[in-house]
């Protein structure tokens, strides 16, 4: 069995001026499994997927992604949801796909366009007329239609209606190549953890465990969801 990682962090620390946002992280991701990131309101999740991304630089340890650290290399094998809206708002959603398909070689414009139509979203809507739901399931179709080796997504289902969230689930579960890698920021874990192989929980910017979501069912006999809040207990 190959166990080396698609997505690995050694070490990994993050300062903002005096603040540890990650402090030691380590974890690796194997090539076909679908992982949360969990944790708790600033916990690091953000800055992580950022490093990941090529968006920040990490202040020790390092991010292997394929082998490489985060670069040119990587951005053509990692597909990327920002936490926040990226696109122009001057926009239409045809624009977009447009767009996407200029930049990235991996790219599936007639897949953007089903998902889309799926979402009701039509190509001549722009996107700062959408609703902020609607512009992240935007956002989330252009991201899943590209062929990549590892999906970042930063807390895809955050402003998405619970019917839409459906779709999404299931759309990101059978839009990828099996060898990929998912790895995914939520606080919505009672809605995901079924989709889930894996978790990751950070805490002030450490791994508290990285653990198989059916282990961790066996184990303590509760759901992610149950284990989470008893574990982040305020
Ligand atoms: N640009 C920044 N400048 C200073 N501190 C920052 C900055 N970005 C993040 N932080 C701090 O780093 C820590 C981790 O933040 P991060 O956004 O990565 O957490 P998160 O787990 O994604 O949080 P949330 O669940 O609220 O999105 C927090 O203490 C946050 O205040």
């Amino acid at each position: 069995m190959n166990e080396t990682g698609i997505y690995e962090a050694r070490g990994l620390c993050k300062r903002y001026g005096r603040k540890m946002a990650l402090n030691g992280v380590t974890f690796s991701v194997q090539p076909g499994k679908l992982v949360g990131l969990l944790g708790p309101n600033g916990s690091g999740k953000t800055t992580l997927l950022k490093i990941s991304a090529g968006l920040l630089t990490a202040n020790g340890g390092m991010v292997l992604i394929d082998g490489n650290e985060p670069g040119i290399c990587t951005k053509r094998v990692t597909s990327y949801l920002p936490d926040r809206m990226a696109l122009a708002t001057e926009m239409r959603a045809a624009d977009a796909v447009s767009l996407y398909a200029d930049f990235y070689a991996d790219f599936d414009a007639v897949k953007a366009h089903a998902m889309l139509a799926d979402l009701h979203i039509e190509a001549q809507d722009r996107i700062g007329a959408m609703s902020k739901g609607t512009q992240e399931k935007m956002q989330l179709c252009l991201t899943m239609s590209r062929a990549a080796k590892l999906y970042l997504l930063d807390e895809p289902l955050g402003g998405v209606d619970p019917a839409a969230r459906e779709y999404i689930l299931h759309t990101i579960l059978r839009n990828y190549s099996e060898d990929a890698a998912l790895v995914l920021s939520t606080h919505l874990i009672g809605d995901i953890e079924k989709a889930l192989d894996e978790v990751i929980f950070l805490k002030e910017g450490t791994v508290l465990q990285q653990v198989g979501v059916d282990a961790l069912r066996e184990e303590t006999g509760r759901s992610v969801d149950e284990y989470f809040r008893e574990v982040y207990k305020c």
